[in-house]
């Protein structure tokens, strides 16, 4: 990761252009359980050292657009390219080099709770790589501190934290093998506005510093004004608006115009109808 900063710095510059690399490339996927199909032909880039929000109504499949990409759930088609490599053509070697570069934010932190939030930012560190304990320990409380955590945190477990301290421990976990790109479901559900501010300034942060690259899959209005890059909204079973905030709110879609320009988006950004 630390020999990519320069570039993702430079590829997200460019990438706010349009002509950024493409980290993670969605082409014609369709994904089915039995006669229902969730996804079709859904087709989605995601620049390096963006920011994206990935947004949609409820059980429109954005779980099941991250789960497929994260291979966890089969496409009936398409294909998923992650770092320029097709995960269908993948063998294991490859897989787990793709995951090491990869981390993710389950919607609820999903910590393991019989795990001190150290012990669990050091379960991938132990999946992936052989490091000595003491080495291990100061690289988790690097983490820990990166995201905000006092190194007391450290040595608690998840039901001594709050819901925020949660979010944050869940995202040092996520941080934990340094990777080029992290994918949140929800992260700032549940959170206060203010606990989901710091949130989003924290990613934000990460993402300038580190030149990480974020898929956030979020219902926060807020989060999608102040943090995202750009947007991509899903409906219909495919990404039906893609762009800016601005995109978003000219947008003639109803559903969109409904989201980003309804009585509830009014209270947060001014309406360009009024
Ligand atoms: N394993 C599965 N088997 C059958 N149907 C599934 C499975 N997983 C998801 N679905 C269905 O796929 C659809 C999309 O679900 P998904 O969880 O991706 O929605 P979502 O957009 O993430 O919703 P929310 O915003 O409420 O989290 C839903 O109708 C859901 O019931």
């Amino acid at each position: 990761m630390a020999g990519n900063q320069q570039t993702n710095g430079e590829a997200r510059a460019a990438g706010e252009a349009g002509q950024g690399n493409v980290i993670l490339e969605a082409r014609d996927v369709t994904v089915q359980f039995g006669t229902k199909t969730v996804l079709e032909n859904l087709s989605l880039d995601v620049y390096s050292g963006e920011i994206l929000g990935f947004v949609g109504a409820s059980g429109s499949g954005k779980s099941v657009l991250l789960r497929a990409i994260l291979g966890l759930v089969p496409r009936a088609s398409g294909s998923i390219r992650l770092f320029g490599r097709d995960l269908a053509e993948l063998d294991e070697a490859g897989r787990l080099l793709i995951d090491m570069r990869q981390g993710v934010l389950f919607q609820h932190g999903a910590l393991f709770s019989a795990l001190t939030v150290l012990e669990n930012i050091q379960v991938p560190m132990r999946e992936y790589i052989d490091l000595p304990k003491k080495l291990m320990d100061e690289l988790a409380l690097l983490k820990v501190e990166l995201v905000g955590l006092s190194r007391d945190a450290a040595n608690k477990y998840p039901s001594e934290l709050s819901g925020g301290m949660i979010k944050r421990a869940g995202l040092a976990r996520a941080l934990a093998l340094d990777p080029d790109i992290v994918f949140l479901d929800e992260p700032t559900s549940g959170l206060d506005p203010i606990g989901a501010a710091e949130f989003d300034e924290l990613v934000v942060k990460m993402r300038d510093t580190m030149g990480l690259t974020v898929y956030m899959v979020t219902h926060d209005l807020d989060s999608l004004l102040t943090a995202c890059d750009r947007i991509a909204v899903l409906g219909k079973k495919r990404v039906l608006v893609e762009g800016t905030v601005q995109h978003m709110m000219e947008s003639e879609e109803p559903w969109v115009k409904s989201y980003f320009r309804g009585k509830r988006a009014r209270r947060i950004v001014p309406s360009q109808d009024e």
